[in-house]
């Protein structure tokens, strides 16, 4: 690849199931020159993702921004499934983008979108080095003993049933977060992160290396999230089929869409969750305790996981936003030396900060994920070291 030393900006694509998140940052210091979102995607005026690119990018011209910048140095995408084969951020070829189409029954919701802005990036801009990101490559580093489901090995390897978890991106920069915000360093510290958002996943990190995770062969797994069941009994897919008489793309539909917070009260956001709750609605305190519930086992068991835990953190929409989530999760953990500061936990504030007191073992955080910072980083980081005649590497 033939770049000229000017091209230091990367445009990051995160298109999601039902939106697309762009951000274009200047890679010599990282700022932000310009950042957007189209949501529903699918409905009415944007009646798909490649409707959606064709905004993004009608977007950026705007500013003067646009794909045709000479300025650009290549376009990062978040990936949600790569599969045993992608575990580093990869230079997008023919081969690479037909094995990340092949990965589509695994993540459904998400690799379709992250596939059509690809093709249509390269339909733009065809020169460009297209990076994936994938949010399963951080979790690669689990050992064998966690990624692997108790069924038989022959089945799981011929179908590649196995856990391989999601939201790599953001719980890889958050870990790394924790430790700059308590001035350590990420290899002296074991950190349990707590990702929620409308997805939601939590991660035990050792030593800056991922060593479980909740979500597993597809992003339904683990804890409750806006829309998805997170756990449950296997066999209430066999009864559902049996004796409801579904077929699986409906109970699939049901699990993945139709279940989680929604499904218990009818609102995936906890915003509004916490003003029914404030009129004493009982859905929706029972939809915030299932929620809670799940969140205290995971936190419960990764301190089992890694032994000894320094920091906690959350991250994400729910977990950046809402005391009353973090309260309830922590609350009467002071045995397993976790104590959140009410006051602290109450205030609202921009940057990351710490929400425990003063004598809490554990040192819980509240830390913004930047998932789109991280793709960015490690894109041009990717394509710098691919450039001949440049300093870096
Ligand atoms: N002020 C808030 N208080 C409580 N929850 C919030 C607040 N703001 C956002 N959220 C929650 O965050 C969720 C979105 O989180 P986000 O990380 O943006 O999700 P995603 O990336 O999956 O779209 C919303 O569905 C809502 O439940
Ligand atoms: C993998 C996943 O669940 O992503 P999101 O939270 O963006 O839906
Ligand atoms: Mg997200």
């Amino acid at each position: 690849m033939n770049h000229s030393p000017d091209q230091t900006r990367v445009l990051v694509l995160n298109s999601g199931s039902s939106s697309v998140k762009y951000q274009l940052l200047d890679m010599t210091d990282g700022s932000r020159l310009a950042a957007g979102i189209v949501e529903r995607v699918g409905e009415g005026e944007v009646p798909d993702h490649t409707a959606a690119l064709d905004r993004v990018s009608g977007e950026l011209s705007a500013q003067g921004l646009g794909l045709d910048s000479p300025a650009l140095a290549a376009v990062g995408h978040r990936v949600v499934h790569g599969g045993t084969r992608f575990t580093e951020p990869t230079l997008i070829t023919d081969d690479v983008l037909a094995e990340i189409e092949k990965l589509v029954p695994l993540a459904p919701l998400h690799n379709p979108a992250n596939v059509t802005g690809v093709k249509v990036a390269r339909t733009l801009r065809p020169d460009l080095p297209q990076v994936a990101v994938f949010d399963t490559a951080f979790h690669a580093t689990m050992p064998e003993y966690a990624a692997r489901y108790a069924i038989d090995v022959d089945t799981a390897d011929r179908y590649g049933v196995r856990r391989y978890g999601f939201h790599g991106t953001s719980h890889a920069y958050v870990s790394r977060a924790v430790a700059d915000l308590l001035g350590k360093d990420v290899t002296d510290l074991n950190t349990i992160v707590l990702h929620l958002g409308n997805g939601a996943s939590a991660s035990a990190v050792a030593g800056g290396v991922c060593v479980e995770t909740s979500m597993g062969l597809t992003p339904l797994e683990g804890l409750v999230m806006g829309t998805r069941s997170g756990d449950l009994d296997p066999a209430a897919i066999f009864h559902l089929a049996r004796v409801g008489g579904m077929s699986v793309d409906e109970i699939d539909a049901l699990l993945n869409k139709h279940s989680g917070l929604i499904g218990l009260c009818g609102d995936n956001d906890m915003r509004e969750i916490g003003r029914r709750m404030g009129e004493g609605d009982a859905d929706a305190q029972l939809a915030f305790d299932v929620y809670v519930h799940r969140l205290r086992k995971y936190v419960g068991a990764y301190t089992a996981v890694l032994g000894r835990v320094d920091a906690l953190a959350f991250t994400a929409g729910v977990g950046e936003n809402s005391a009353a989530v973090r309260e309830a999760t922590l609350r009467g953990l002071g045995g397993l030396g976790m104590e959140v500061d009410t006051v602290r936990n109450a205030l609202r504030g921009s940057g990351g900060r710490l929400i425990s007191t003063e004598r809490s073992a554990v040192a819980i955080a509240v830390v913004p994920t930047d998932e789109e910072l991280e793709i960015a980083t490690q894109t041009y980081r990717l394509v710098s070291a691919e450039r001949p005649g440049t300093s870096e590497r």
